[in-house]
């Protein structure tokens, strides 16, 4: 007698010549159960993902084209993976109202899928509250288009509401001058420097500081090996969650 063997998730890879993308077209293909049916890349018609008959589409091209392919894929049934930076609340109330008219179909999008960057998230929104100033330095390769990172945006994200949660009254600053952004940008209230630098991968620092004393987190992406793990663990876990999950928390609980 022959056991019948689970089917393989089919997925496709868009950004699939891209940095990012070549290392997932890689990880796919390694991963037991998921098959590699589609790479996908500028300039290639979306309908070869449906035609190769991909289950789950994995984005990482960039902010300009990312709801392009969301509003597309999600139109098909198909669920889809993202790590494309440049979420706005605006562009996730969209994602939101396609996944509204698309019941069963699921998205995951992270800001970052290392395992020590989601950590590094948690923590700094443990921090928040108990620290007069927080400020964000990223540093990332030049070849980045958007600036600040994704991470870095949702880590600010997540400190100010943390402080909103806790009544914390506002950061102590008295900067008057600010020549050319040297204060940096603030979202949410919450500034972040974005360095661009060669030889530089992903990195985060996240300063706290109060009466005497300081707190750095720090996370560091030294290859984007430390992305594959958390895709992977997404690509399994999209197609039982219909729905918007924003973030990787949520999966590795
Ligand atoms: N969430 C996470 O953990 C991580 C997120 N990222 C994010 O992922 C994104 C990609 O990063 P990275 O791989 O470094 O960028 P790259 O520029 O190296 O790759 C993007 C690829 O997408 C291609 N592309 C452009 N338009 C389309 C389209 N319409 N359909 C399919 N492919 C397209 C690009 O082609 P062409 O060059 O010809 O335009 C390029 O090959 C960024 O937003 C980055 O911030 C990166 C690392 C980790
Ligand atoms: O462009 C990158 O490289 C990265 N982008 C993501 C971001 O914008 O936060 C994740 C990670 O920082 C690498």
């Amino acid at each position: 007698m022959t056991l019948a063997q689970p089917e393989s998730v089919r997925v496709g890879v868009l950004g699939a010549r891209g940095r990012m993308g070549l290392e997932v077209c890689k990880a796919v293909d390694a991963a037991p159960g998921l098959e590699l049916v589609a790479r996908i890349d500028a300039g290639d018609p979306l309908s070869s993902a449906a035609e190769a008959g991909a289950r789950v589409l994995v984005d990482f091209t960039n902010p300009g084209v990312v709801m392009d392919n969301l509003r597309w894929a999600v139109g098909q049934g198909i669920h889809v993976v993202v790590g494309t930076s440049g979420f706005t609340q605006e562009r996730l109330d969209e994602v939101r109202a396609l996944l509204a008219e698309s019941p069963g179909t699921g998205v995951v999008i992270a800001p970052n899928f290392g395992i020590g960057a989601v950590l590094m998230m948690q923590f700094a929104a443990r921090a928040a509250r108990y620290f007069d100033s927080v400020e964000i330095i990223e540093q990332h390769h030049p070849r980045k288009l958007d600036a600040p990172s994704g991470t870095a945006m949702h880590t600010a994200r997540l400190i100010a509401d943390a402080r909103k949660a806790a009544d914390c009254p506002p950061m102590p600053d008295a900067t008057e001058e600010d020549f050319g952004g040297a204060r940096g940008a603030s979202v949410d209230g919450v500034h972040i420097h974005a360095v661009r630098a060669a030889g530089l991968v992903a990195h985060q620092e996240v300063l706290f500081g109060t009466a005497g004393e300081t707190l750095t987190i720090r996370h560091d992406s030294l290859d984007r090996s430390s992305f594959m793990p958390g895709v992977i663990l997404a690509v399994r876990e999209v197609v039982k969650r219909p729905g918007l999950t924003l973030g990787l928390d949520d999966l590795l609980a």
